[in-house]
């Protein structure tokens, strides 16, 4: 033994002994479950509580501890406190008490920070939240068939490029395919055409930066610090420099609500240039972030199912005959609202892909502490700062409620040839059966335009190809982003199309 090693091991012993009963006093100072509150999962790591295990699985972890303390419990997550709701008679409850049980400020600081534009704090940037609300009037009713129309002639214009193409069997990756339509499609519909000769190059590297961010977003998510995740910092500057002013006014044909943000900007003197284009790439990944996972699985479980591809196949062609439209890149077609809503085979299939692929948690933070009176006389306890969340996957894959849930079944929501929209739980009706898109006042407000947009697509891709998979292999869900949204694929799978036969 060196003449060091006895005082070295003295002071490793020491640390050890500190780290000893700091980790004690944290287990002993850590919450307790009062009167009236829900059951409490505290975790043995001090901070991180049940962090590790819930991002593991946390579909699987919800499942485990509603087996074992019932509907309702609290667990300590990442320095926080969440109460889970899981059963779906119970969502109401906390849907409609908006007043204590607030969203936006968790959404704001959650934003802020991954996209960089200052938090929306009152003072300093008035009603800028409220004006930024009113204006997603341009994403329903007339504006929305208008900006539709738009995504519309953007798909064709993209497939009919694709169709010059693949006159022959055209092999490519599904995720990337769908990727590179729905991005450039949705680009070009809300914030313009980039007009230079190389527009289509502009935007293919706005995609791909767009891509290597987006791996980034879980991680921004869960509040790591983006100087650990080596170069999203870089990339998020360099998306963001895209949508400085002086590149957005070249950009033509852009949509009215991109337009309207840009004029509420313009009012606040205290958002920098910098500060605005964060704003609108925020938006961008908004309008992309899910439709593109959402409108790859709703393509991949077609092409999976022959019985569901023939039906939803039929029911276009069917569409396009009844309308005197011809099928062929060549062709403009124009679909109504009423159209686009009356194809239920192909809404039932996108559906039934939203129901198995969305794994978006709606949480709400306590404003103070009060009880939540829930259905019957069933109360619960919560404390200023609490969250609580809803966890929809899980209604979403409950097989009281849908059976066999990990099957797809492209049909599951019609009834009798129309819609269905009544679903039952242990013999009662179900106000909430599908939310891919969120609840209440977090609802999604883009989620109209989703639905019409990725039905376009599907359309459009089944009018004018014969598609099929080349591979055989199982996709399955990539859990990385649980909680927060659309899941992705863990793996890309190659399929071919080819233009269609007009005899067909
Ligand atoms: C399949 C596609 C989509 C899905 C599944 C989806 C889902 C969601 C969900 C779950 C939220 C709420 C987030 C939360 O609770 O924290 C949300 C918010 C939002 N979505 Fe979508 N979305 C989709 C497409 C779109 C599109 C196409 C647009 C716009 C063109 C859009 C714009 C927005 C905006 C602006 C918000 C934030 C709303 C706010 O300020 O509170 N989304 N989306």
């Amino acid at each position: 033994m060196g003449p060091d090693a006895l005082p070295l091991g003295a002071c490793g012993g020491a640390a050890a002994a500190a780290a000893l009963l700091l980790w004690a006093v944290c287990v002993l100072c850590r919450r307790k479950r009062k009167t009236g509150e829900p059951p409490l999962i505290n975790g043995w790591i001090p901070y991180l509580g049940k962090a590790l295990i819930f991002r593991k699985d946390a579909y699987k972890f919800l499942l485990d501890q509603q087996k074992k303390l019932g509907d309702i419990f609290t667990v300590h997550i990442a320095g926080r406190y969440i109460t889970f709701i899981m059963d779906p008679f119970q969502y109401v409850y906390v849907i409609r008490n908006s007043k204590q049980l607030e969203f936006h400020e968790f959404a704001n600081k959650m934003a802020s920070k991954t996209f960089d534009y200052p938090a929306l704090s009152k003072a300093k940037f008035p009603d800028l939240k409220e004006n930024l609300h009113r204006i997603y009037q341009y994403l329903q009713g007339k504006p929305l068939d208008i900006i539709s129309d738009h995504m519309m002639k953007n798909l064709q214009d993209i497939f009919e490029w694709k169709c010059s193409q693949a006159t022959d069997w055209e092999t490519e990756k599904m995720y990337k395919f769908c990727c590179s339509v729905m991005f450039e499609a949705s680009f070009v519909t809300l914030y313009g055409r980039v007009p230079a000769a190389d527009g289509h190059k502009v935007i293919s590297e706005i995609r791909d930066k767009f891509i290597k961010f987006d791996a980034s977003f879980p991680y921004l998510a869960a509040n790591i610090p983006i100087e650990l995740l080596g170069a999203t910092k870089k990339v998020r500057k360099e998306l963001i420099h895209h949508f400085l002013l002086q590149n957005m006014t070249k950009w033509l044909g852009g949509s009215k609500v991109v337009q309207a943000r840009q004029d509420i900007f313009e009012k606040y003197e205290l958002l920098g240039d910098y500060d605005k284009a964060a704003h609108h790439f925020a938006f961008l990944w908004a309008s992309v972030g899910n439709t593109i996972p959402a409108t790859f699985w709703a393509m991949y479980y077609l092409l999976r199912h022959p019985e569901a591809l023939a039906a939803v196949r039929d029911e276009i062609d069917h569409l396009l005959q009844s309308t005197g439209q011809k099928r062929g890149p060549t062709y403009n077609i124009h679909l109504t609202r009423e159209q686009l809503d009356n194809l239920v085979y192909l809404e039932s299939a996108l559906n039934e892909s939203l129901r198995m692929c969305s794994s978006s948690m709606n949480i709400r933070i306590s404003q103070e502490d009060f009880v939540l009176k829930l259905e019957g006389d069933q109360e619960v306890s919560l404390r200023k700062g609490d969250w609580i969340a809803l966890y929809p996957q899980i209604l979403h894959m409950d097989p009281e409620v849908y059976e066999d849930p990990k099957e797809y079944k492209f049909d599951r929501y019609i009834e009798n040839g129309k819609k269905k929209t009544t679903f039952f739980k242990a013999g009662r009706k179900l106000k909430y059966f599908l939310m891919p898109f969120g609840s209440g006042i977090s609802m999604c407000p883009g989620r109209f335009l989703a639905m019409n947009e990725m039905k376009m697509f599907l359309f459009l891709l089944l009018a004018h190809f014969d598609v099929e998979l080349v591979e055989s292999k199982a996709v399955r869900l990539d859990n990385s982003r649980m909680g927060l949204g659309i899941l992705l694929p863990d793996v890309d799978i190659a399929f071919r199309y080819k233009l269609r036969s007009l005899k067909k």
